[in-house]
């Protein structure tokens, strides 16, 4: 027997190396044990599958192991999410107080590895761990505050309206778990993108499985360690690995799958889920634009663009992509952000603990790419060794060039130049729907203006980024930018089924008579007026004496069920002469 690929955990690396030494000789030796040694090892480690070893590239020619073990690989993940939702069904993740308390566990894990936290996304993204801490950490407390805040209340049952043929029943909404999610991340915010949804899944009271992003392996593998460390280990499990793995991952039935990243990953996701009628949230980028109107004070417009196009060195999903606006305002536009780059990172811009690089080579070199053939106005200056691009802005920039084409997520910031709000407008609507969309005014009709007439998954006027930082708002795309919405409330009703429950007494049979067949004009006439007519406050007094009515019946004993039942009926009649007569 041979065997391709084999998972194996990679805790601290040492299971790699190891297996790298051992597995191939173990393989080549005695193929037989091959599946009793990788069987033992995940045993071991407590079925966490994480790291993809190539066979072939340890020097094993065999062919015929990869059918073998992609069969071993789908039964792993398979188990692993078998076990998570055993844990779901055991129906401890759903009690208020063991959310509360699961939530509150990881706010102590934030706080408590807080270092280890900043020091894996430092490392990950060359990010200051202050930049760290703000850019993602202060995300997840507040997120984690507002969830205990308010969850009592979230959780509890709402009832709602009835009509005239339930209004002696029970109805109320009460949302539930949806079951087991999948949450997958991606690198540029890898510890926030897959924390807040997390705290939105557990507030909900689902179990959940991570799958972070294997670009940022840093964050990835401290979130890996740390969640069994604080959280329930059978309902919440990390699950480390790339492609393959989350392609495997992908062929398991979840209840909701909640996937961050690029569009063309996000159909593969869709695809997937599609296949178990599986709900999806897809948090995916585009090209945000940033409308600059020439009634503004551009020095304040250029700050904040520069702060929200450079920060993360441009890899933020609601980046501004590009600049509209008429071109006699570039020259001063590039003029002001060049000052306010010396401002924030100093004259030497490798230098500064602010500016970070970018992931990794084939992002490096695809960037670079988008910069041919353009006219350079500021920056261009690049260092492939540290993956280093200048803060870069473009002017004159034509629409139909590369740049243009697709999602920067980099430091380069085109100016396209526009006539006018008209033809902004018209540019933003021709293209796919944006992330985010950015207007700067004084003219405040100007930017209402500009929401009525575009789409796009969010909006600040006068600013960037900042309707993120609101966990009142829903977080999310529309159209090609993605579909669903996150944070706060959003969260809690992303990752809930919001369940309609209607309670009925077996008596009052009577009444349901009415939809029982034969049918007839009269009852047809009776199931009109109980259904199509609702309260409204006018009915409301004569509403209130049919009750009184009905409790001074229950007072009287004897007659108790009689009384009851005829208050009612006089009511009904009365209301139906009524309605009958407005209806002629
Ligand atoms: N809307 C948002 O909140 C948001 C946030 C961050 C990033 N983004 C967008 O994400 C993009 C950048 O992230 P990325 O996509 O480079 O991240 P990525 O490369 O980390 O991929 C995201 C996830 O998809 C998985 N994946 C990749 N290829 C796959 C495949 N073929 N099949 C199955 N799974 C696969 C990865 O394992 C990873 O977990 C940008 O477009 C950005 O705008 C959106
Ligand atoms: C010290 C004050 C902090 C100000 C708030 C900063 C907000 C930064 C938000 C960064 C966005 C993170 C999520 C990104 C999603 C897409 O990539």
């Amino acid at each position: 027997m041979w065997w391709k690929k084999v998972y194996v955990d990679t805790w601290g690396g040492w299971t790699r190396e190891c297996f790298q030494e051992w597995g191939s000789y173990i393989c080549l030796v005695i193929p037989s044990m091959f599946m009793v040694c990788i069987e033992r090892w995940t045993f071991e480690i407590g079925n966490f599958l994480a790291g993809l070893i190539d066979m072939t590239e340890l020097g094993a020619q065999g062919i015929i192991y990869e059918l073998a073990l992609v069969a071993y690989m789908d039964q792993a993940m398979e188990r692993e999410v078998q076990r998570v939702r055993q844990a779901f069904l055991s129906g401890r993740s759903r009690p208020l107080r063991f959310r509360l308390q699961q939530l509150e566990a990881l706010r102590r894990m934030v706080q408590e590895r807080e270092k280890d936290i900043l020091a894996a996304i430092a490392a990950d993204l060359c990010k200051s761990e202050l930049n760290a801490y703000s850019q993602e950490v202060i995300t997840v407390l507040g997120e984690i505050d507002f969830m205990l805040e308010n969850l009592p209340e979230w959780v509890t049952a709402k009832p709602v309206k009835k009509n005239l043929l339930t209004m002696m029943d029970e109805a109320y909404i009460q949302p539930q778990p949806l079951g087991v999610v999948l949450i997958i991340g991606a690198w540029n915010y890898p510890f926030v993108l897959i924390i807040q949804p997390l705290i939105g899944a557990i507030a909900a009271g689902n179990a959940v499985i991570i799958k972070p992003s294997e670009l940022s392996e840093n964050t990835a593998k401290i979130v890996a360690k740390l969640l069994p460390q604080y959280l329930d280990q059978d309902l919440y499990v990390v699950i480390n690995g790339g492609v393959e793995e989350t392609t495997e991952l992908l062929k398991q039935r979840f209840d909701h799958i909640f996937y961050t990243g690029n569009t063309a990953v996000g159909k593969i996701v869709m695809e997937a889920a599609a296949k178990h009628l599986t709900p999806v949230t897809l948090e995916l980028g585009g090209k945000s634009p940033c409308y600059i109107d020439k009634d503004c004070d551009l020095d304040i417009v250029c700050r904040r663009i520069t702060w929200g196009k450079y920060m993360n060195c441009g890899q933020t999903c609601i980046a501004p992509d590009y600049i509209l606006c008429e071109a006699s305002l570039q020259s001063q536009i590039v003029w002001k952000i060049k000052e306010t780059v010396k401002e924030f990172y100093g004259e030497n811009i490798k230098e500064s603990p602010d500016y970070e690089r970018i992931i990794n080579l084939r992002h490096f070199k695809r960037i670079l790419s988008l910069l041919e053939g353009q006219k350079i106005a500021l920056g261009g200056e690049t260092d492939e060794a540290t993956r280093y691009i200048a803060p870069t802005v473009l002017t004159d920039v034509d629409p139909k060039t590369k740049v243009m084409q697709e999602e920067i997520f980099g430091p380069v910031l085109p100016i396209v130049p526009v006539k006018n709000v008209d033809e902004a407008i018209d540019f933003i609507n021709e293209r796919e729907k944006p992330l985010a969309l950015y207007v700067f005014s004084h003219n405040h009709k100007l930017i209402k203006r500009m929401i009525d007439e575009t789409s796009s998954g969010g909006v600040t006027g006068n600013d960037v980024i900042m309707h993120f930082t609101l966990n009142s708002f829903p977080f999310g795309g529309v159209g090609s930018s993605g579909m669903g919405a996150y944070h706060g409330k959003h969260s809690f009703d992303t990752f809930s089924h919001q369940r309609p429950c209607l309670l009925k007494s077996l008596k009052r049979e009577g009444a349901n008579k009415l939809r029982y067949p034969p049918n007839s004009q009269s009852k047809v006439d009776w199931g009109k007026f109980f259904l199509l007519r609702r309260f409204n406050k006018e009915k409301l007094g004569l509403l209130v004496f049919t009750f009184l009515g009905i409790v001074a019946a229950v007072l009287v004993k004897k007659y108790q069920a009689v009384l009851r039942r005829k208050a009612l009926l006089i009511f009904l009649v009365v209301h139906r002469l009524r309605w009958s007569s407005k209806q002629r």
